[in-house]
């Protein structure tokens, strides 16, 4: 596998070999002490040492959430590195969920943090914000693309909140969430497999049937399990979109922890979910 081959195809591949589920790892403080873990350092390396262990075999995609290593300052930063590290050698992609997103520039910079292919933090893909105006985001595009990595951007989100933004009509009738799905799919025009510039569409934001989500890119689908939603909504979500879609699942999974077994055989019983419904659709 060449490193600059482009993340799409990766993904692609991934997703046809062990199916699209993403497992998040996101050691919360409560979680860390439903293991038994204290909520410190070392217990932080124990969570995620442990779920990488059991999981990054077998599932396509994992994705560190950046705000729960970034507690600790730099030592929790240092374990996220090894994370990253580790779950890349045991062959899962990377999504290093860190929803950044600022002017141009410095945009620029947060690009080289985790898009350049030699950075401590070189992650297969990173999620941002595009609500700074999506040419911001041109930087981390154009840093992707020479380091074979890829972008989820922020477009519909799955909290309740994101709406006030997402769903705003804009003054040429698109709204502003539709907007930065046909920036999308602008960006992955003529890509094959699929391209590499993904957006994130929460699972449990109800009936897209309005918005386009033909992007030629994956569509990163939190929501599953903790925040109410299940597999079987994802066909009336997304449609025939459902083939590009890579549902995350994260304290769904981590809650059976921190059994090794009960963590795989929580993850095996959402993919397996998953398969069923993109099977039938
Ligand atoms: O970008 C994300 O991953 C994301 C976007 C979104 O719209 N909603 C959302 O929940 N997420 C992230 O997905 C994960 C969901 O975790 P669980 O609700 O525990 O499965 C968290 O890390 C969230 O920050």
């Amino acid at each position: 596998m060449s490193p600059l081959e482009p993340f799409g195809a990766r993904l692609r591949r991934a997703m046809d070999e062990r199916g699209p589920l993403c497992v998040g790892i996101d050691p919360h403080a409560s979680l860390l002490v439903e293991w038994g873990l204290n909520d410190d350092v070392a217990g932080l390396e124990r969570f995620s040492r442990t779920v990488v262990e059991a999981v990054a075999d077998r599932v396509a995609v994992m994705k560190p959430q950046s705000a729960f290593f970034e507690r600790f300052g730099s030592r929790g930063v240092a374990v996220l590195e090894t994370v990253v590290r580790e779950a890349r050698v045991a062959g899962t992609l990377v999504v290093m969920d860190a929803k950044r997103g600022d002017i141009g520039s410095t945009m620029a910079g947060y690009a080289e943090a985790y898009l350049h292919k030699d950075a401590p933090l070189f992650s297969d893909a990173l999620t941002v914000s595009p609500y700074l105006g999506y040419g911001s985001l041109g930087p981390a595009v154009g840093l992707a693309r020479e380091n074979g990595a890829g972008l989820f951007v922020l477009a519909l989100t799955s909290n309740p909140e994101g709406g006030e933004v997402q769903h705003a009509m804009r003054a040429d009738g698109r709204t502003v969430g539709a907007t930065m799905l046909a920036h999308l799919a602008a960006e992955n025009a003529g890509e094959q497999p699929l391209g590499s510039f993904g957006a994130v569409v929460g699972a449990t934001v109800g009936d897209l049937a309005s918005y386009d989500l033909d992007v030629n890119g994956p569509l990163l689908a939190p929501g599953v399990g903790a925040q109410g939603a299940t597999a079987a909504d994802l066909p009336r979500v997304f449609g025939p979109a459902l083939r590009n879609v890579v549902p995350n699942v994260s304290r769904g999974v981590l809650r059976q922890g921190p059994d090794p077994v009960a963590l795989r055989d929580a993850a095996r019983r959402f993919a397996d979910e998953i398969r069923d419904v993109v099977a039938d659709a």
